[in-house]
């Protein structure tokens, strides 16, 4: 690239199919996408536990996702063990996630039923109001230790998803034994996320964001059911319907955050003494933290 040139853009036969900068250039010889074997990025889609669940896995299977996750708020139920034996029963030959649980029988039932991937998180979500609403959810350090180790016994992995609002949670959910870390409302955050960006009485900009189980959420996903059964599904929502997620304006971009991201998770490991995923769950050593020693460790933006 011409050292002048801050961004330049790349055409395929006259069609714009993305854009280089300096900094991707950079990033491009640290990271490497996630491929399949085909050379595509990896896709997960996911299916709900209602309806004919069965057509649906069966189409996004077709439509070539490389994970298929059966997702409600409360996966230790019967409903779910239901739908998940059905896609198991499928044999799509793709791994299928399943949850939400945070307790190892959680665990051993959602496997039991079909599920070699578990997600784990009750309530730890950014836009989540089961915790206050219903006193239901487990802190997710905890939720997932538990369960990572009864994955393990059971030759499955744990996801943990939500509450990620820093670096440092990433590397305490993998610490904790997890094989992967969702992010939902960081990301909403970024110029690549859907929707305008916006910008409040101050200018700063940002972007509206919504729980899955919020009154707007179910609003849109359930406004073809008769007044009757919508206004029945509104009243037990359990999310937040409109919420501001500030851009950072030094790291507008998700690439931005998960640089930030990958440069805290990498200097846990070296602090654990860990080269790899698996080094970090065996050599991490937890332990506990008063309200007190959290504060501590902020930084101090301006002095004291
Ligand atoms: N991780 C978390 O803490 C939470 C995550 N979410 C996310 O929001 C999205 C929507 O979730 P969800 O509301 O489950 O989707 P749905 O509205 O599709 O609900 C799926 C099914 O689960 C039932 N269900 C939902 N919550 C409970 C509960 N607490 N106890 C018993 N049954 C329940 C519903 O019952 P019915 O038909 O009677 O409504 C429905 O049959 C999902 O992506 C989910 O992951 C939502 C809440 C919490
Ligand atoms: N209780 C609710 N939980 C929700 C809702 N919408 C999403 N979620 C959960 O949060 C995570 C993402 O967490 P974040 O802290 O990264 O934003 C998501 O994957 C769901 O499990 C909701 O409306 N209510």
């Amino acid at each position: 690239m011409d050292a002048d040139v801050d961004v330049a853009l790349v055409r395929h036969h006259g069609r714009l199919v993305g854009s280089v900068t300096r900094r991707s250039a950079l990033r491009s010889t640290i990271y490497a996408p996630a491929l399949d074997a085909s050379g595509r990025l990896r896709v997960a889609a996911a299916v709900g536990i209602n309806g004919d669940v069965a057509a649906k896995a069966r189409a996004l299977a077709d439509a070539g996702v490389d994970v298929l996750v059966v997702d409600t708020a409360h996966g230790h139920q019967e409903g779910m063990l239901a739908a998940l034996r059905t896609v198991a029963g499928l044999g799509l030959g793709i791994p299928i996630a399943a949850g939400n649980v945070v307790t190892s029988d959680g665990v051993r039932d959602l496997v039991e039923a079909g599920a070699s991937i578990i997600k784990v998180g009750v309530g730890p979500g950014a836009m989540c109001t089961t915790r206050m609403m219903t006193a239901v959810g487990r802190p997710q350090f905890s939720a997932v230790l538990e369960t990572a180790e009864a994955a393990r016994e059971l030759g499955a992995h744990v996801w943990a998803d939500g509450g990620v609002r820093y670096p440092r949670d990433v590397a305490l959910a993998l610490a904790a034994g997890a094989s992967a870390v969702m992010i939902g409302s960081w990301f909403a955050g970024t110029i690549e996320a859907p929707g305008m960006l916006q910008t409040d009485a101050a200018g700063r900009l940002f972007k509206e964001s919504w729980g899955m189980a919020s009154t707007k959420a179910v609003q849109e996903r359930f406004g073809r059911l008769d007044p009757y059964e919508l206004a029945r599904k509104e009243l037990f929502a359990e999310g937040i319907s409109s919420s501001k997620i500030y851009l950072d304006p030094n790291r507008p971009s998700v690439e931005d955050l998960l640089d930030m991201i990958t440069s805290g998770v990498r200097s846990s490991f070296t602090y654990a003494g860990a080269a790899s995923l698996a080094e970090f769950h065996e050599r991490a050593v937890v332990g506990f933290q008063s309200a007190a020693g959290y504060e501590e460790g902020k930084a101090l933006p301006v002095s004291w």
